[in-house]
């Protein structure tokens, strides 16, 4: 039998090219299509203090996401990588310089401040692969999922995809973190296994 560990990596191959694959325009489409079901977000509003992520890799850009929250004035962080495998979020002003990761993506410096995942509203998730029950597939590194095991049912946990990454039946481990939420460009999927 092939192991969980082993499926997410061939999962992870495939769904990594197909992401990649996505034209210019395909991308451009999908990351305006989000703005079209986000208002559907409970409590969307009042949701002031939300992490995004800058895209890598074919993953949905956030750049129009980021657009409307800094339009709306609302306090945007970003994920850095710390010491042994950990991650944080940090605050991200408008127009902060940013560093490079080991990863070559670019997140706040040292300096600015991070923030406890209970006082944020919203998280938006990068995903390589997602499913209905919640299942995500990330790059690997088990970054979200060790940050995010602690996160309270007010922290809205959403995964931003595009619709052709989704893989029913997705290998789930004991520290996977379920979403509450998949957006799509086509539409927002609430997953119901958490309470909020
Ligand atoms: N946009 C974005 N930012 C993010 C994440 C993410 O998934 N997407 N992360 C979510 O966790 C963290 C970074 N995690 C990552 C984990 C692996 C690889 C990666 O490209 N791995 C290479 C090989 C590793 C290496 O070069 O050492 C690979 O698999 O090809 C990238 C990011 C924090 N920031
Ligand atoms: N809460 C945790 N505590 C300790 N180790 C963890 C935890 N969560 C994940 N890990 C470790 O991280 C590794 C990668 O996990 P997994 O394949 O689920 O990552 P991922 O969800 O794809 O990555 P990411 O969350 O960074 O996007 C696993 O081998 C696991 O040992």
């Amino acid at each position: 039998m092939t192991s969980p560990a082993k499926l997410k990596t061939q999962l992870r191959q495939h769904f990594r090219q197909q992401r990649r694959a996505l034209s210019p325009a395909q991308q451009a489409a999908a990351a305006e299509g989000v703005l079209q079901h986000i208002e559907q977000l409970p409590g969307w509003p009042q949701r002031r203090h939300i992490a995004v992520y800058l895209p890598a890799d074919g993953e949905l850009d956030t750049a129009p996401i980021v657009q409307l929250c800094r339009l709306s004035k609302r306090q945007l962080y970003l994920p850095r990588i710390g010491a042994q495998g950990l991650m944080s979020f940090a605050l991200w002003a408008e127009g902060l310089s940013l560093s490079r990761n080991r990863y070559g993506i670019a997140e706040p410096p040292l300096s600015e401040p991070s923030l406890a995942c209970d006082d944020l509203d919203l998280v938006f998730l990068p995903l390589v692969s997602w499913d209905r029950r919640g299942h995500r597939l990330g790059m690997g590194g088990g970054y979200y999922d060790r940050l995010l095991a602690e996160a309270p049912p007010s922290t809205l946990l959403v995964g931003l995809a595009h619709s052709i990454q989704e893989h029913e039946g997705l290998p789930s481990e004991a520290w996977d973190i379920p979403l509450d939420y998949v957006l799509t460009d086509s539409e927002l999927h609430r997953c119901r296994n958490r309470q909020n």
